[in-house]
């Protein structure tokens, strides 16, 4: 019988509610040991013990490197669970889904509530992405985030309450599948692929900003081809910023670093429809890049991890048009 691997990262899964009842890491995980959840042979691995945080994309392209050389060294793995901080939970699903290779299960859970809380989703959440992990459905599927009984895609899942154990949502089109008391069902097929990027190290910087009323450009002053590679703003609506950052950004267009466009509406799409100044068709004669149907910080680690690996504009162009 193929094994699962598990391997936990940090976060609420793995810490413990104290007497004062704030959250702090354990030193034994909660989960290891947990007989309830093994119908297959499971191998565990603690790699990091972090609240998330505290991840950082070098920790994300370790975990990567961990995971693809593991798969690519045994035929006997039926997939892989990753205990996760809910967090940054997002942010490290699409730097995998971005980085590893296998068509396996990647399966990403984490929990609102710890083990030792009243009405914890630790136990259950670790308990689905397991059997989720271990279904022929979920092959093929990229990376997935199961979390209350859903099943979602790492490009379209987002954190969206800080406490609710209903947080995790795919504003666009919902969960791929639901998790069911006798069975699994994926309801919509993942369609969409990112290209595989391959990189070895992160030494480049992207920074990321949303817009708002009155926007200073007193921020994007302070940086410059030295310290940036690359900027991505959370714009208005279909894709439009205020007129005063403007001519700093096409400042820092000209010194090479490449500015990418999201919008900080989280359905929609944007899309360079209005010709004003610091409209988005305006942006997009600037050379600013649109791109849709990922946040803000996957945008930026989208865009870190094309520079890193040396991508030419027009690579980057079509990447993001994907
Ligand atoms: N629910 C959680 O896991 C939140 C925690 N602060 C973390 O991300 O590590």
């Amino acid at each position: 019988m193929k094994k699962l691997i598990v391997i936990h990262t940090g976060g609420t899964i793995s810490m413990q509610q104290n007497e004062e009842g704030t959250i702090e890491p354990s030193k034994q995980h909660p989960l290891s040991n947990l007989n309830e959840t093994k119908d297959v042979p499971i191998h565990e691995i603690e790699f990091y013990n972090l609240p998330s945080p505290h991840i950082k994309p070098e920790h994300m392209l370790k975990l990567s490197d961990f995971i693809n050389a593991l798969l690519a060294e045994n035929e006997d793995i039926a997939g892989i669970v990753i205990t996760h901080g809910t967090d940054t939970l997002e942010e490290t699903a699409y730097f995998l889904e971005l980085t590893c290779k296998s068509p396996l299960p990647i399966v990403l859970t984490g929990a609102m509530r710890p083990s030792n809380e009243i009405g914890t989703d630790a136990i259950y959440n670790f308990q689905c992405a397991v059997r989720v992990a271990t279904s022929k459905e979920a092959i093929h599927s990229g990376v997935l985030v199961v979390m209350n009984d859903e099943i979602h895609s790492a490009r379209y899942v987002t954190k969206t309450s800080t406490s609710n154990v209903a947080t995790f949502k795919s504003p666009p089109f919902g969960p791929l599948g639901l998790i069911h008391k006798d069975k699994i069902i994926f309801y919509q097929k993942y369609l969409y692929s990112d290209k595989y990027t391959e990189i070895h190290e992160i030494t480049k910087e992207v920074h990321l900003f949303k817009a708002y009323t009155g926007m200073s450009n007193i921020l994007f002053q302070h940086l410059n081809k030295n310290n940036t590679n690359g900027i991505v703003i959370e714009a208005f609506g279909q894709g439009n910023l205020p007129p005063d950052v403007v001519p700093v950004l096409e400042t820092l267009l000209q010194q090479g670093i490449t500015i990418v466009i999201v919008s900080r509406c989280y359905n929609g799409i944007v899309q360079p429809m209005y010709d004003y100044e610091g409209g988005g068709k305006n942006l997009q004669n600037s050379g600013m890049i649109f791109t849709n149907e990922i946040n803000g910080p996957k945008a930026r680690l989208k865009l870190l991890l094309l520079l890193q690996k040396g991508a030419a504009a027009e690579e980057i162009q079509s990447a993001f048009q994907e």
